[in-house]
This record gives structure tokens, C-alpha cells and sequence, in this order.
């Protein structure tokens, strides 16, 4: 499975393409935008969110709310285009009116004046801000929505959960305690009831109000887990075949993400091997299990059959409407940063963002190790292999 996107920020639409989907796997637009209006809710999003209301239309690739096996082509329409249809115009060529939110005061912590120097976009860094901004991540939820309902189909479940949001943490201990993989089990099952507004609660709300009135912004910690992926997912052979390096990489690819941990990961640092090694029981319902799952879920690169738990750092949103200092890249002159529209953080988004990418990545290897064809021969040899893991 592959997929590819594209879109402006302000442009007409957002596409995305996927490749590599099996035939025969229910699939409707329905699916895709419950993730998709989950991306945009979260405490302290700006404006934009109130403009957008993300809707997927499938272009290609479903009949009859099946998918057919060939490219699927998702698109998202952005509303705040209307706004943006003259500055965006890609058949005029620029001109005074059509210029006016030209962006030559490059933003600390974006892509402005690195993007800018690279694209030799000298004459308006909006050519850089429009495709570097994070509203390209609502394809990749959309793509995520399609592969988590690929997994749910193979018993795979995905869900992410905001850890803190500057100082405030959450109240959920079982998101932080690794050790009581049980506990932690019976808890998946209300992964899915749970809504976006538990986990940012008044603490949470509270540093974000701060911020927001000190024209200041914050970041956080997302926590992403999946229940029910087969042991021997990705391979220890090569250093390009670690599942855990995709992973690591599909998250600290998302915008903002500066961060990425298994299990107890960068807290493990402080321990001994004993407090963090999982150790290896049998018994004759499970076969092989862990007693703990301090490692996340991987070793060599490989899912061991116990829950995947991978950590994403979130920094602070760039924008700040305090301008940090910058310079103008014409006349290179002293200057407080642009200031573009912004949100104060993003983290419940983000989320949601890092859970579409676990999962896309998860599929991803599912199918690079099954039948792509079509999904009941896939649900076949993914049931004789579980079985064969089983009987080790
Ligand atoms: C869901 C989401 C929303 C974001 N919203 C904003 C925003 O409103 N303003 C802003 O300056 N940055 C925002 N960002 C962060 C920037 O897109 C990001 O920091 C920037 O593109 C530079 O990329 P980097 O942080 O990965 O280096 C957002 C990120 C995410 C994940
Ligand atoms: C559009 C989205 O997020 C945007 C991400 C973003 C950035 O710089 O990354 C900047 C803001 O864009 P705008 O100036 O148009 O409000 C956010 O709203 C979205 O998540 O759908």
C-alpha cells in the first residue's frame, strides 16, 4: 500500500491517492469523516476550524461502498478557498491585488525562510506556508480512516489520547502506567466511546487560555496504542524493514512533532534492565505472552503480539501573535515576525493525526506481508499465521 497527497492550504481542494487496498472491504464516506471531524474538534484550534467542516468524497476506487482493489482517490474540498480564490489563482499571474497576504517576514519554528531559500521563493514565502502548513494532515487522517478500517476488519484497533498539553497532564492514569498491560487491555474497549472533550479538561483549558491571552501558544504529548496486531510485523534483517523505525518516522513526519518514544521509552533511560525488559510467559489459551509491555510492543524492529504504544512530542504552535523577532527578506531589515491566522495549540488534533499514522503504517506492513488482493483471502492468511504463532 502507497498513497500520495496534495493540496494548498487555502487552495481549492485536498486530494490524496491510495494504492494497495484489497478488494471487497466495506468502505463509506461515513467511515471516513467520523476521523476526519474528530481532527478538527480539541480545545484551542482557531477560526479555521470553524470555517472548515471536513467532508471526503471518494472519486475512485469504491462501488457500492466496497472497495474494488484499484487506486481509491479521496478529496476534501476547503471552504475557506472562497476567501483565498484571487490570492490562489493558479491561471493569473500575480499582480499588487491579487498579492495582498504576501508573507516576506519569515515565522520562527515554520518552513518560511528555509522553504524559501531552497524553492528560490524570494518574491512571497506564501508559495512555501501554503504547502507546509498542517492542513495537508487532513488527507492523511483521511488515508489513516481507510487503513483503521482495513485493521478493524483484521481485529486491530488504533487509538490516540493527548498525554499533557504544556504542564497540564492528564487525569488518565491508565495512559501512563505501562506496567498493567491487563488493565490497560480491558481499558481498549472503551478506546472508541471516548470523546476528544475528556481529554482536554479544565487544567488543560485553563494553559490554554493563558496562552492564548498572552498571545502565546503550547504544545504537549500524544499517546497512540493498538490492540490486537499479530506477533512478526516488520523484520529485524535490515535496518529499512524495522517497523518501529516506520513508525518513528511517520510520526515525527507530521507537522509540529519533534519527538518519538515506545513504551516507556526515554523514561526507560533511568531504569535498570530489570525494570524494563518484558518477560516471556506460555500458557496454553495464548501461547507465548509479556508480563509487561515497557518496550511498547517491539523488539528487533518486530511486534511481539502485546499492544504497540508509541509517544509523540508536540512543540508549540509557531505562530505566536506576539511576533518573535525576524527580517524581511527583501529589504533584510529588523522585524517582528508575519503573523498568519493561527491555532493556540493543536495537540488533541495532533492525536488524532498520529493515530491515522500508526495505523497507516501498520497496514502498510500487513500488506506487505499478506495478500493485497482482496480482503477475504487476506483474513484467511492472516488467521493461519496467528494460528502458527500460536502453536510456536
Ligand atoms: C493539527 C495541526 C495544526 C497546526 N496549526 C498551526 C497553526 O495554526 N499555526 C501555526 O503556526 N502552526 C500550526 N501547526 C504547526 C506547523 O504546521 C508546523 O510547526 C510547521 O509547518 C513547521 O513544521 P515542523 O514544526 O514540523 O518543523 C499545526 C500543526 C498541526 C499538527
Ligand atoms: C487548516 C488547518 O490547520 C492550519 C494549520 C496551520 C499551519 O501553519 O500548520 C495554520 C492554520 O491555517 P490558517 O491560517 O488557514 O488558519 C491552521 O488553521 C487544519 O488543520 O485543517
Amino acid at each position: 500500500m502507497k498513497y500520495m497527497t496534495a493540496g494548498e492550504s487555502h487552495g481549492p481542494e485536498e486530494i490524496a491517492i491510495i494504492e494497495g487496498i484489497p478488494s471487497g472491504l466495506h468502505l463509506t464516506e461515513q467511515d471516513v469523516n467520523k476521523e476526519l471531524s474528530r481532527r478538527q474538534h480539541g480545545y484551542g484550534r482557531g477560526q479555521r476550524q470553524v470555517i472548515e467542516s471536513d467532508t471526503v468524497k471518494f472519486l475512485s476506487g469504491v462501488r457500492h461502498q466496497t472497495t474494488l482493489g484499484s487506486p481509491i482517490t479521496l478529496n476534501v474540498h476547503n471552504d475557506d478557498h472562497n476567501h483565498w480564490a484571487s490570492i490562489m489563482d493558479p491561471n493569473e499571474p500575480a499582480t499588487d491585488e491579487n498579492s495582498v497576504r504576501k508573507v516576506m517576514r519569515p515565522r520562527p519554528g515554520h518552513a518560511d525562510l528555509v522553504g524559501g531559500m531552497k524553492y528560490r521563493h524570494f518574491s512571497d514565502l506564501r508559495n512555501v506556508l501554503e504547502r507546509s502548513s498542517a492542513r495537508e494532515t487532513v488527507m492523511r487522517v483521511a488515508v489513516g480512516a481507510v487503513a483503521k478500517q482495513l485493521l478493524k476488519e483484521l481485529g486491530i484497533d488504533v487509538h490516540g489520547f493527548v498525554l499533557n498539553i504544556g504542564p497540564a497532564k492528564t487525569k488518565l492514569e491508565h495512559l501512563t502506567a505501562f506496567n498493567t498491560l491487563n488493565d490497560l487491555r480491558q481499558q481498549t474497549e472503551s478506546f472508541e466511546t471516548r470523546t476528544l472533550d475528556e481529554e482536554t479538561d479544565n487544567e488543560m483549558q485553563a494553559v490554554i487560555d493563558k496562552a492564548k491571552k498572552e498571545g502565546n501558544t503550547v504544545g504537549g504529548t500524544v499517546q497512540v496504542f493498538a490492540t490486537g496486531v499479530p506477533a512478526g510485523l516488520g523484520s529485524y534483517v535490515t535496518a529499512d524493514d524495522k517497523l518501529d523505525a516506520k513508525i518513528a518516522r511517520a510520526i515525527v513526519g507530521i507537522n509540529a512533532f519533534k519527538g518519538v518514544d515506545f513504551g516507556g521509552g526515554f523514561n526507560n533511560s533511568e531504569k535498570f534492565g530489570s525494570e524494563v525488559m518484558d518477560e516471556i510467559f506460555w500458557s496454553e489459551d495464548k501461547g507465548f505472552y509479556r508480563g509487561s509491555d515497557n518496550l511498547g510492543g517491539f523488539e528487533g524492529g518486530m511486534t511481539t503480539g502485546e499492544m504497540i504504544a508509541v509517544r509523540g512530542v508536540v512543540k508549540p504552535i509557531p505562530t505566536l501573535y506576539r511576533p518573535m523577532h525576524s527580517v524581511d527578506i527583501d529589504t533584510h531589515e529588523d522585524h517582528k515576525a508575519s503573523i498568519e491566522r493561527s491555532d493556540t495549540t493543536a495537540v488533541t488534533a495532533a492525536a488524532v493525526i498520529a493515530e491515522h499514522m500508526v495505523a497507516i503504517e501498520l497496514a502498510k506492513a500487513i500488506l506487505d506481508k499478506f495478500d493485497t488482493d482482496n480482503l477475504g483471502r487476506l483474513k484467511e492468511q492472516l488467521t493461519a499465521y496467528r494460528e502458527e504463532i500460536k502453536e510456536f
